[in-house]
């Protein structure tokens, strides 16, 4: 019986296509499924047409709706089609001539290319390259590239290139694991390490020394299953149309599958990676994987910082785990509210401001001279990070990290004021968020662990306190911590590496170098603002992490950027911005628009509004919704990701936000991290774009744009 295979680049339409044309891919499938082949190429409503001019004559479409139609591979071995994507008449026709399919003698997978560009290309970069041993992929043999799966044809468009930019214009072009292949070359991996991370995953367990018959497209679809997925049940189908979630529920990487879903590890495990590699996504499997092993009674904690990221990892899980009762077995929720819950105090925590006017008073009433900040700074990043319980333990503590000189003379009365500042919050009902961690690990190291296993996302801003508590929450036996997180996205001060808290994820770490969720324009402009600042690792931090290799096969526009005179000029061209966005098709709740501080969004909802935009402040677990666009603050955007995203105020006053950085002369290291913080924020944000990034100010631009060539 023939069946309609999907390739993921159709997947990356979803969200895009309206419900109608669903529809219509839903009832080509459904003939694909109930009809003969002899049947399928005669019915008139799907017209399965072989094309004039076609490169490949297995390349056809088929009728999905009015005046749409999608691509086709219909090979000529076999009876599984796959739809490989759908757009109006005239251009889902004009690709589908263009391109040409083949099946790859290493990977053993189909391949799509689009022949006819290349071609075209090709002799015009051959005219103008400089000789062979100054371009791009000089240094590895053609016998390299046969081995990595590079073909003869893909072998003679490569040789012409001469550096990285020209490639990103051969990229959409080449057939997609070829392409990954040549993209990891010029990005400095080796020969091995690009066997090993791209082209052994794309094997798939299949034995690369059997004969491959290049002819035989049945066979290849179902090995190609990287990136086609055969779909044979209606209710699969309805789900991967409807939710998009779905979708990739489907098409998890087979690097992404062999994290999330490897049997075991014998201890902490650990996936980092750049924003929108998919660190959430394999998290959120590896609770499902978790699930279907899990013995009666057993829980497991799936934690994160922010409310609203729990919020999203919640609509996660219900998409990914459909049984309730199931379900139900995983508490989601941030540390904090974890450490609150095991307290079950009925103490207040405190906010900001009031921290500080409590840390004067202490400081008054012992007698200590120096400021609140410096206080604050201590007891969070030395007394509770190094779960100090006596004087003696400070007096004789090395203060690692801290560049302010404290002598040993000055710490008693340090101590006191700590223990003035806590003793009057307990008094008065009060907690900090971090004292209230910091209790609750002691409570539960005392009382024994609740879960059998913790996942963790979004951990590079865990405070030592935090992560003490999530230790203690879980035993030390295999799959106790499964950790995702970046350290490129650290924008709290808590800078702690798992190995300074005791948890080793040595031999048990993989790194996701795959963009899945922003377009490479969007990708290489944010990774600017990072360029040259050393990140220090999630699991050590006397090594550094990079971006390397860090890249998206998404292409689009590049970002825009917009310097206004003022601030009224600022909101009005964003207002414009934002109009241009939706009259484009853009659905408001696809849309974010974010900024450092509250009184800029406040600026920004209400100048949208009076615009008649529909806006939705996004605070604590409130997400946005369909039918607004999200208004909120860098720091809630955290986790998150829209369609279009409009970064506003990036001003030199506020970043760095004076107030978020501690003064040189108070704390010197302190003030780096500050720095490094700040300009890890506007990354953050400037990653939560999919499609369209537009980053604006007033006066002068912030000095991190420079990074991003503004
Ligand atoms: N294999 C995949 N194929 C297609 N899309 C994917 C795949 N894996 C993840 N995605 C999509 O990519 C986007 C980013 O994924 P996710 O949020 O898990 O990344 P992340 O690494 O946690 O990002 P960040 O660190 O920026 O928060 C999401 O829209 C997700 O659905």
């Amino acid at each position: 019986m023939p069946h309609l295979a999907f390739d993921i680049a159709f997947c990356a339409q979803l969200d895009k296509l309206q419900k109608h044309v669903k529809k219509g891919v839903f009832d080509a499938w459904h003939k694909f499924e109930t009809l003969t082949l002899d049947q399928l190429f005669k019915d008139q409503g799907l017209k399965l047409e072989s094309l004039k001019g076609a490169k490949d004559k297995q390349i056809r479409t088929i009728r999905i709706d009015q005046g749409v139609r999608g691509v086709v591979l219909a090979p000529e071995t076999g009876d599984t089609f796959v739809l490989l994507r759908v757009g109006p008449h005239d251009e889902a026709t004009n690709w589908a001539v263009k391109q040409k399919a083949s099946i790859n003698s290493v990977t053993r997978a189909v391949e799509i290319r689009d022949i006819d560009m290349l071609e075209e290309l090709t002799p015009a970069y051959e005219r103008i390259a400089p000789a062979p041993e100054q371009r791009l992929f000089a240094k590895v043999s053609d016998g390299d590239m046969a081995a990595l799966g590079i073909d003869g044809t893909t072998l003679r468009q490569a040789r012409v290139l001469t550096s990285v930019e020209q490639l990103e214009v051969f990229a959409p072009f080449f057939p997609q694991d070829q392409r990954e292949v040549l993209e990891y070359l010029a990005a400095g991996f080796t020969v091995e390490e690009v066997w090993r991370d791209v082209v052994a995953v794309n094997l798939a367990g299949a034995d690369s020394s059997e004969p491959v018959d290049t002819a035989d497209y049945a066979t290849a679809i179902h090995r190609t299953c990287t990136r086609f997925a055969v779909v044979t049940d209606a209710d699969e189908l309805r789900d991967i149309l409807d939710k998009p979630f779905a979708a990739w529920r489907t098409f998890l990487h087979p690097s992404q599958h062999k994290v999330a879903y490897r049997a075991s590890y014998s201890g902490p495990a650990q996936v980092t990676g750049g924003p929108g590699t998919g660190k959430t996504v394999v998290a959120l499997h590896r609770v499902r994987h978790l699930l279907r092993h899990l013995r009666d009674g057993e829980r497991i904690l799936l934690t994160t910082y922010t409310n609203a990221l729990v919020a999203a990892l919640r609509t996660g899980l219900d998409a990914l785990v459909e049984d309730e009762a199931v379900r139900d077995r995983v508490d989601i929720m941030t540390v904090d509210a974890f450490a609150g819950r095991v307290l079950s105090t009925s103490r207040k925590p405190t906010w900001g401001g009031q921290e500080e006017d409590r840390w004067k008073q202490a400081a008054q009433a012992t007698g200590f001279t120096g400021t609140a900040q410096f206080l604050a700074q201590e007891y969070k990043h030395v007394i509770l990070a190094r779960n100090l319980r006596t004087l003696e333990e400070y007096e004789a503590c090395e203060r690692h990290g801290r560049g302010s000189a404290l002598p040993v003379a000055r710490r008693r009365v340090v101590w006191e004021t700590v223990r003035e500042f806590t003793e009057r919050l307990a008094a008065d009902g009060l907690r900090t968020y971090l004292g209230t961690c910091a209790e609750a690990a002691d409570l539960m190291e005392a009382e024994g662990p609740r879960y059998r296993h913790v996942v963790v996302d979004e951990a590079q801003d865990l405070h030592p306190a935090q992560w003490r508590l999530l230790r203690a929450a879980v035993p030390e036996r295999p799959d106790d911590l499964f950790i995702a997180g970046d350290p490129h996205q650290r924008i709290y001060d808590s800078k702690v590496s798992l190995k300074a808290v005791g948890i080793k994820v040595a031999g048990r770490s993989t790194k996701m170098r795959k963009n899945y969720r922003s377009t490479q324009e969007i990708l290489s402009w944010a990774t600017g603002l990072l360029v040259g600042r050393p990140v220090a690792e999630l699991a050590d931090d006397s090594r550094n992490d990079t971006l390397l290799g860090y890249r998206s096969a998404l292409h689009g526009n590049r970002p825009e950027t917009y310097g206004a005179a003022d601030e009224d000029a600022e909101l009005d061209a964003l207002v414009e911005r934002v109009r241009g966005w939706l009259d484009g098709g853009v659905a408001p709740g696809e849309i974010g628009v974010c900024a450092r501080l509250n009184k800029t969004c406040e600026r920004v909802a209400e100048r949208l509004k009076a615009a008649g935009v529909p806006v939705a402040r996004l605070k604590g677990a409130a997400t946005g919704r369909a039918d607004t666009v999200s208004v909120g603050t860098m720091h809630a955007f955290k986790g998150l990701e829209y369609r279009c995203v409009a970064v506003m105020g990036v001003r030199d006053e506020v970043l760095p936000f004076p107030k978020a950085v501690t003064p040189v002369e108070v704390d010197r290291l302190q003030h780096e991290a500050d720095l490094a913080a700040e300009r890890c924020l506007v990354f953050v944000a400037c990653t939560r774009a999919r499609d369209g990034l537009y980053v604006s100010w007033w006066g002068e631009p912030s000095e991190f744009l420079v990074g991003a060539g503004v």
